[in-house]
């Protein structure tokens, strides 16, 4: 099939080599760790190392050469016992089952952290999107939503976008699914344009969440933010928010990267004037006056570091080399199992991207509730609610590391995992 070959192009460049563990593997080795500190029916615990379905579907692509691709995708849906299930579509070389299984698993803990009434999920076309025209894309988004409409719905699963994907994306998902029902549905996926239904603020949030929770971060360390050196890995939808947001509020932001590498300068970076990925794909170092590599990013002398590009770029090869002092996860999976063992050993201090990223989920809430009451919020009303549901999410976890003496991660599971167990025990888990 050609999404295979697709998936070995060199389009992508990672820079990173591939997986040491897959998302899955991750996801499930952290749930067992999470299990051991809460008093929590084995059964259920059996249930969630489980997706509850996972659809695969083949998506012929016509290319604008009249040329036919078939191209693999997926959907994982984790667990829906706290509401729809919900997450992020990727298009992206790498998409796998199993990742999608893993990042599924970890969408069921975030909106569990943040307490909102959804469930997990996530899925993604095997292709590299910049090898597609907008055209392309188009046909690409429409025929797969056709295959995927019967397992999506407003009240049942509600993508949104993730790498590769954007607020146009979900325009055409929603227009193709409202087509198929003779209606306009707008909550069928969130991280739409606001003209039609999308929240304002919904494509910074995840960013902005990230610099909510970093800024928490620094407060309870002792770090005064206008003295504190960070360096953010991926300058896109989360990475480039983070940044900036994080620049606007005083630290020096030293270090910002894509996938060809970093732009650096010891005294700061100015991250209004470095292109996004949205803005311009790939020119992060187009413009710098210095670069370094974008693995080398990581191992940067500096006070935080964000990794918000992929997955599994801090690895048991490279922890033992990371000299921040803080580690605020912006990308989903972005420390293996072992590596984030080595960080604790070395006491660096490393928030889970459940708690860090999830303002995105969190304002795709928001939106799916405008959608629902036909009414959109402003764009202060949206930061307000996000930055109420982050501290709360915030102090929740915190008062768990405070009283079990546990890492950020583990507490982050300990509140999600109570939460999730106790609407299966409520629910009645085996009919
Ligand atoms: N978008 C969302 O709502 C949310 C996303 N996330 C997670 O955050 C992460 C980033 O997503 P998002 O910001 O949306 O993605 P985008 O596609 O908007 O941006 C990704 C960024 O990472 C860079 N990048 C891609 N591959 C590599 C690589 N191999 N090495 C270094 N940099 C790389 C890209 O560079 P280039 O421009 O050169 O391609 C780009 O700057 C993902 O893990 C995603 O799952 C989490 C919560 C919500
Ligand atoms: O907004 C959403 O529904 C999900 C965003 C997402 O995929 C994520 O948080 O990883």
């Amino acid at each position: 099939m050609s999404g295979e070959s697709t998936a070995t192009g060199d389009g992508a460049a990672p820079a990173v080599e591939s997986p040491p563990e897959t998302a899955l593997d991750t996801a499930r080795h952290q749930l067992k760790q999470a299990a051991s500190h809460v008093d929590v029916d084995p059964n259920i615990v059996e249930r969630l190392t489980y997706p509850a379905a996972v659809h695969e579907v083949t998506v012929p692509l016509k290319r604008d050469d009249g040329t036919v691709e078939m191209l693999q995708a997926f959907r994982a849906q984790h667990d829906s016992v706290r509401g729809p299930y919900k997450g992020g579509l990727r298009y992206h070389p790498h998409v796998g089952r199993e990742e999608c299984i893993g990042l599924a698993m970890w969408m069921t803990w975030k909106c569990a952290v943040v307490d909102i009434p959804f469930g997990g999920a996530k899925g993604g076309v095997v292709v590299n999107p910049k090898e597609l025209s907008d055209d392309e894309t188009e046909r690409l988004t429409r025929r797969f939503t056709n295959e995927i409409r019967n397992v999506i719905g407003p009240m049942t699963d509600i993508p949104a976008p993730d790498m590769g994907t954007d607020a146009q994306t979900m325009a055409w998902i929603m227009d193709a699914y409202s087509v198929q029902e003779a209606e306009t549905i707008p909550g069928v996926v969130t991280g739409k344009p606001p003209v039609i239904g999308g929240s304002k603020g919904r494509e910074e949030a995840p960013g902005r969440s990230v610099a909510i929770v970093s800024r928490e971060l620094l407060a309870y360390s002792d770090y005064p933010i206008e003295d504190t050196t960070v360096a953010v890995q991926g300058f896109g939808s989360v990475g480039a928010n983070a940044a900036r947001l994080l620049d606007e509020w005083g630290a020096t932001v030293v270090a910002v990267s894509d996938v060809n590498g970093a732009a650096y300068d010891p005294d700061g970076l100015d991250t209004h004037a470095i292109p996004s990925h949205d803005e311009e794909p790939e020119a992060v170092t187009k413009y710098a006056d210095e670069t370094i590599g974008s693995g080398e990013i990581l191992e940067l002398d500096v006070d935080l570091l964000v990794p918000a590009a992929i997955g599994n770029v801090i690895t048991e090869d490279n922890a033992r080399d990371v000299r921040a002092d803080m580690v605020v996860e912006g990308a989903n999976g972005p420390t293996t199992f072992v590596a984030d063992s080595i960080l604790t050993e070395r006491e660096i201090t490393v928030v889970p991207d459940i708690l860090a990223n999830a303002g995105g989920v969190t304002v795709s809430y928001f939106e799916w509730l405008q959608d629902i009451n036909r009414r959109s919020w402003s764009r202060d009303r949206v930061n307000e609610e996000l930055e109420a549901e982050m501290i709360a999410a915030w102090d929740a976890v915190r008062s768990e590391v405070e009283e079990r003496d546990v890492t950020w991660r583990e507490a982050a599971y300990i509140v999600a995992l109570s939460r999730i167990a106790a609407a299966h025990e409520c629910r009645g888990l085996w009919p």
